[in-house]
């Protein structure tokens, strides 16, 4: 049986109404691929809680996690993603690929030509079809 694993991705616009995109390195699992930042649900771990771990990781920022976007399950060959994208904001400092091979911020309309990771297709749609408040 596939393994399922929670991972909470974050969905992060600037002032210009842009959305920050990473892009997942040739050494990590589904490589070459972009993605919105983000990492696995530790067990006892709120999603808010863990995304904001997982940025601080990994782009070495501070972000708040705010409502939930997308959930999207998706089954890859190996194992099954269940993967929450949620709205978040960023508070401090500036976004660092310590991981991924390149960050963006895409307008939100240009979000469509970059090739994702399949699990997220659902969740970009949305945010596509979001209107800036
Ligand atoms: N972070 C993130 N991962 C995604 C997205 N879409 C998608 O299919 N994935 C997959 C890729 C990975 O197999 C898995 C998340 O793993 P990860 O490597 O980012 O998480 P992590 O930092 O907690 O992992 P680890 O190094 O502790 O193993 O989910 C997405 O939008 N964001």
């Amino acid at each position: 049986m596939k393994k399922t694993v929670k991972v909470v991705a974050a969905v992060i616009e600037n002032e210009k109404d842009e959305i920050l995109c990473a892009l997942r390195s040739h050494d990590m699992l589904i490589p070459n691929m972009w993605e919105f930042p983000g990492g696995k649900v530790e067990s006892g771990e709120q999603l808010q809680e863990a995304l904001e771990r997982e940025i601080e990781e990994e782009l070495l920022c501070t972000i708040k996690a705010h409502d939930i976007i997308n959930e999207n399950v998706h089954e890859y060959d190996t194992f099954i993603i269940h993967l929450i994208s949620i709205k978040a904001e960023l508070i401090s400092g500036t976004p660092v690929a310590t991981e991924h091979s390149k960050l963006i911020w895409m307008p939100r309309r240009n979000l469509e030509s970059l090739v994702w990771a399949p699990a997220d297709l659902p969740a970009v749609r949305d945010v596509m079809k979001q209107v800036q408040a």
